[in-house]
């Protein structure tokens, strides 16, 4: 399966700023790669640019180490010829054919024998477990199951890469479990490179191999989900990815408040080199703990970092509580997964482990994590 790679590419719809400008990204062989980010921030132009439906304006795309799409040397393959299949939101099923007649369709156009054309069309159909239903019409079937009919619609013609833009967005709920679940099972099975439309963080998450966060036009990080939670490239991703987002601070020398210039001591005097480069602080929400107010409270453990912060709301869902606390001045979120017995008003100790803590610079970007070869004190001694 091929890897996808885009280089200084560029698309203007004739406004500015361009809806993408000098992308470079490289979706892996093989993987389940989401395309995430908000509204507007160019996923389907990218998409559509990898389908052929896009003309760049320059820069190019190689898919399997072939040109695809090239404006400096003049080389554009159409879409029909990059053996790609396309899923859209609007799934777009011929209402007068039968579900085995739209699944063949693409095998009559590329004139395959009928009984290839059976075999073949019955092997996609119960790949995505929609072969009973070979006779009905969609218009007999639920928007999920047509769903799988287009998705069988696109594995027939045994593309090399699956192309999807929001297909599940029509979806309810339940039905949008399943087809996650059923997307995911496709891909383990067959291994095509799948790139995948979003802007549903729930969904990147929970499928992709790969995700590439977007903004404004440009990638802000590619990388597999549970990095891309952990460990954030920039302050964007940090918040983009997480409900409720994770909770952002700016510290620095300006002592604008007790607890911002406490935290900032604090962190600088265990890690020296960040002094005049640490410039915001970030914690998930499940990182900060809630204890109850102690005598002690002045005197923390190492490694700790503690503070008294006011209850604002208490919102449990069932499985865990959200609260609001205001410390200081700074609004921060808490998720609990244990019972929350405090109250709006209520002072609540707070706690947050010290390695909990996402350091970023004056740009917004990751500050690197201490080196885990870093000598200690102990046996830095001459
Ligand atoms: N045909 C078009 N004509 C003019 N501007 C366009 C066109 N298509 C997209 N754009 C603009 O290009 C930018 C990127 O759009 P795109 O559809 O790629 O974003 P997206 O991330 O997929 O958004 P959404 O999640 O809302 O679908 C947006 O600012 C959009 O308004």
């Amino acid at each position: 399966m091929p890897t996808i790679a885009l280089t200084a590419v560029r698309k203007s719809y004739g406004t500015h700023p361009p809806a993408i400008d000098n992308l470079d990204l490289e979706i892996p062989d093989g993987s389940f790669t989401c395309l995430l980010g908000p509204s507007g921030c160019g996923k389907t132009t990218t998409l559509r640019m990898i389908a052929g439906l896009e003309p760049l304006d320059a820069g190019s795309i190689e898919v399997g180490g072939r040109i695809r799409d090239s404006v400096e040397r003049g080389v554009f393959v159409p879409p029909e010829e990059r053996g790609m299949g396309l899923v859209f939101q609007n799934y777009a099923l011929w209402p007068h054919l039968t579900v085995a007649r739209n699944v063949e369709f693409g095998l009559r156009v590329r004139k395959v024998r009928a009984t290839e054309r059976a075999e073949r069309t019955m092997k996609a159909l119960k790949m995505m477990q929609i072969d009973w239903a070979a006779d009905r019409y969609p218009a007999q079937l639920s928007g999920g199951q047509q769903q799988r009919v287009s998705l069988a619609r696109m594995l027939v013609i045994n593309p090399e890469v699956l192309l999807l833009d929001e297909p599940l967005s029509n979806l309810d709920a339940q039905l949008r479990l399943e087809m996650r679940a059923e997307l995911k099972r496709l891909h383990d099975e067959t291994g095509h490179t799948i790139v995948f439309v979003t802007h549903d963080q729930l969904e990147a998450m929970t499928m992709a191999t790969h995700v590439v966060v977007m903004n404004k036009g440009e990638v802000q990080q590619l990388a597999p989900p549970l990095e891309i939670y952990h460990r954030p490239a920039n302050t964007f991703v940090a918040q983009f990815v997480g409900s409720p987002p994770m909770n952002l601070f700016d510290v620095g020398t300006d002592e604008s408040g007790p607890f911002r210039g406490a935290v900032h001591d604090r962190i600088v005097a265990e890690r020296p080199e960040l002094n005049g480069a640490l410039r915001t602080v970030g914690v998930r929400p499940e990182a900060i703990r809630l204890s109850a107010r102690s005598a002690a409270a002045d005197s923390p453990p190492g490694g700790l970092l503690e503070f008294d912060a006011t209850v604002t709301t208490v919102l449990p869902t069932g499985s865990s509580t959200t609260v609001s606390l205001d410390a200081a001045g700074t609004e921060l979120y808490l998720v609990s997964f244990q019972p929350v017995t405090a109250t709006p008003g209520d002072t609540a100790r707070c706690s947050i482990d010290l390695t909990d803590l996402h350091l970023f610079d004056g740009a917004r970007a990751r500050l690197p994590e201490p080196s885990a070869a870093r000598p200690s004190k102990e046996n830095t001694a001459p």
